[in-house]
């Protein structure tokens, strides 16, 4: 495990001005403080000296409020609460298909964000709140595979540190980020949020020396059963432990509090050190993930339009008098119709009203019972 004090290798904003900025892709279990921590990392970069804002991308389309100005924002191109309602879907089922609308636009995104590359040094990422909708998504896969094959990324990890002080509890989230570091492959940071509350040291002793991991968990309630004897639950963290020590190896962590700001520098010079590893062993990886990404994007629009269409032949075909009059008359042009293909929107270009992909469209003339397909 990488020193997680070592504050001295920040880069000077100037010096990283002939460099590509690096992607921060901030994923963490709901309520571990993503939000607030983008928005402290955004004050933080804002009060440098010079100043650097970074370019900031909100991937959560049911958030309410978020505590930052986003550049671009999910919600400017994806409605959720109309995603749900024209799919039928539940809460979880709105997030994940707006994200899958929201990725078939990713094209746009990078371009955006390509044409940034040279006046900001970070581009920070922040990803619902279900950690599992980006993670463990075919979209969170696409998006992130997208950007790590343009820019330089790392992935921070957010740990609500006041909630990981049990062992059981503390493995249990080490589990999640090492697949998350398998499935990504990206350089990871830990990082320890809320250090305010409950110093993050417990956690880098842990992970420095198993036996100081085995011996909190001797001592852990609930470690033997009524006959003393070691429970399953205490021999498979025992041995779990041991082969964590290696996963540990390949981490960076440090502690922040976004409340304070405290130990951000820190962050800093964590995601420099993992601009290096990007360079050193990722990017040979990420050529081959560069060609994938243009079929994958292009093969998920095509699922999404080859989806349409059969759905749509269905209807015409189950109500050919709607199809007959499904069809288009250039008389019938509306003038509001003619917004072109731009779908995301750069706030910083300060565009008009947020643009939707107009999900209600396919459902424009209400007497022809021709339904949106559902999505899978
Ligand atoms: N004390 C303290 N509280 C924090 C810190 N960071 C976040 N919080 C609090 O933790 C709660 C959750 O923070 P959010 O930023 O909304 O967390 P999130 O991970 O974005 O949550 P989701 O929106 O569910 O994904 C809020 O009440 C924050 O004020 C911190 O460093 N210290």
């Amino acid at each position: 495990m990488e020193d997680p004090h070592s504050q001295n290798a920040v880069p000077s904003t100037s010096a990283t001005k002939d460099k590509k900025p690096v992607a921060i892709i901030t994923i963490g279990m709901a309520g571990a403080g993503k939000s607030t921590f983008v928005e402290r990392l955004n004050a933080h970069l804002h009060s440098k000296e010079p100043p650097s804002p970074p370019y900031i991308l909100n991937l959560d389309p049911a958030v309410t409020y978020v505590p930052y100005e986003p550049n671009i924002d999910i919600r400017d191109t994806v409605n959720y609460q109309e995603v749900m309602k024209q799919y039928n879907l539940g809460p979880n089922g709105g997030i994940l298909t707006s994200l899958n609308l929201f990725t078939t636009k990713f094209d746009q995104v990078l371009n955006l964000v390509e044409q940034r590359a040279d006046s900001v040094d970070y581009v920070i990422l922040d990803t619902p709140g279900q950690i599992e909708i980006f993670t463990w998504s075919a979209s969170g896969a696409i998006i992130t595979d997208a950007i790590a094959s343009t820019l330089p990324t790392v992935v921070a990890y957010v740990i609500d540190t006041p909630r990981t002080t049990a062992p059981a509890t503390f493995m249990s989230n080490m589990l999640y980020a090492c697949s998350i570091l398998y499935k990504t492959k990206l350089p990871f940071i830990l990082v320890f949020n809320k250090t305010d509350v409950q110093s993050h040291q417990f956690a880098v002793d842990w992970m420095a020396d198993f036996e100081e991991f085995q011996a909190a968990l001797a001592t852990d309630k609930g470690s033997r059963d009524s006959e003393g004897e070691p429970t399953f639950m205490n021999s498979l963290m025992n041995s779990m432990c041991l082969v964590l020590d290696e996963f540990y190896k390949n981490l960076t962590a440090v502690g922040v509090s976004s409340v304070t700001g405290d130990g951000f520098d820190g962050f800093l010079a964590a995601v420099e050190a993992s601009r290096k590893e990007y360079e050193n062993e990722y990017i040979p990886e990420l050529k081959r993930a560069q060609a994938k990404r243009e079929k994958t994007l292009q093969q998920a629009k095509d699922e999404n339009m080859s989806r349409v269409l059969k759905d749509r032949a269905i209807d015409r075909e189950k109500n050919p008098a709607g199809a007959l009059a499904d069809r288009w008359n250039p008389d019938e042009e509306d003038e509001d119709d003619d917004d072109g293909d731009i779908n995301i929107i750069d706030r910083s270009e300060e565009r008009g009203p947020a643009e939707y992909i107009d999900v209600t469209r396919a459902r424009r003339r209400e007497t022809e019972e021709i339904n949106w397909p559902r999505p899978g």
